[in-house]
């Protein structure tokens, strides 16, 4: 396992390697579990070199709160990838090095993707994401860059970065890993109460009704039932339950058989923002 802090180091590092076979990226905010060891084991059998990155980005963060109390747990994250392979090269900056000079975002233009949902509900969130995710694409040059579907609206938007930017990379789209209980794994998780944990597994319970549901029922049907649900579950105050297309993400206006549809859900327990989503047809 090598461990590195700085760019000039990483950039050193990678130029050989890139000359005798593929080279895989997994950008991640740290605080590990099994969710991200499922990208990094696929990323780990499809290329010959993995970098995983593990940097907490503040500007993407429209809440100082949950900045601030963003799980740090760099140690305990060596220790999953050293078991995953011994070959894994960490990459964790801290802030100085990934913004050299102003720690703020670039504006993008992501073609209404941003405007639904995360984006929101989350002012600048995207852009923050753009902004780290392109830097590290230019950065490590990845072959292949791996992300999770939990975030779903993040998979296409960064899709879509890579479009614009014109960043030759394959972005692959990873399934989402699920607690015992259904709960999407999550770093946030762990800041809930081993009650509400148990409780928030209502969550993909209700996606999984609604999936049912969009059968044979209107997507205005299935979010009104959806909503009234939650009246029951006080501790989990939903945001937001939303269908939409699965690739363009724009609101569901009529069924059609020839499109893909989602249903996305965000919802605060504890004072934990939680989300998730799933495959409707
Ligand atoms: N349960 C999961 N299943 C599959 N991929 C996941 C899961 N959780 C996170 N990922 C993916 O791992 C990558 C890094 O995510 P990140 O470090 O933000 O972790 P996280 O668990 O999503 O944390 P949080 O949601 O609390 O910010 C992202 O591409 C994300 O979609
Ligand atoms: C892609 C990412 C690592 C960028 O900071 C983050 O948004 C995440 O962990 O999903
Ligand atoms: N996994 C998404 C990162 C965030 O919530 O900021």
């Amino acid at each position: 396992m090598l461990l590195i802090k700085s760019r000039k180091q990483l950039k050193d590092h990678l130029s050989p390697l890139k000359k005798n076979g593929s080279l895989g990226l997994v950008p991640t905010m740290g605080a590990l579990h099994i969710g991200h060891a499922s990208l990094v084991e696929r990323a780990v059998k499809e290329n010959s070199s993995v970098v995983v990155s593990i940097f907490v980005n503040p500007t993407q963060f429209n809440n100082t709160e949950d900045l601030d109390n963003y799980p740090q747990t760099l140690t305990a994250d060596i220790e999953i990838l050293e078991k995953i392979s011994d070959q894994i090269i960490v990459f964790a900056p801290n802030i100085q090095e990934m913004y050299t000079e102003k720690v703020v975002s670039d504006t993008y233009d992501f073609d209404g993707l941003d405007k639904v949902m995360e984006g929101a509900f989350r002012e600048g969130h995207f852009n923050g994401v753009g902004t780290i995710v392109e830097a590290l694409l230019n950065l490590v040059q990845p072959n292949k860059a791996y992300f999770g579907e939990k975030d779903y609206q993040q998979l296409q938007i960064i899709r879509k970065l890579a479009e614009i930017r014109n960043i030759p990379v394959e972005i692959i789209g990873c399934p989402i890993v699920r607690e015992a209980n259904g709960l999407a794994f999550s770093s946030r998780n762990e800041r809930l109460s081993k009650k509400i944990r148990n409780e928030a597994s209502f969550i993909y319970k209700t996606l999984i009704t609604a999936k049912k549901k969009f059968g044979t029922k209107s997507a205005t049907h299935v979010i009104e039932w959806a909503s009234q649900q939650f009246k029951e579950h006080p501790d989990l105050e939903l945001e937001y339950i939303q269908i939409a297309q699965a690739d363009t993400l724009e609101p569901i206006i009529n069924k059609h058989q020839d499109k893909k549809y989602r249903a996305f859900i965000a919802v605060y327990a504890e004072g934990v923002r939680l989300i998730d989503n799933i495959a409707l047809n």
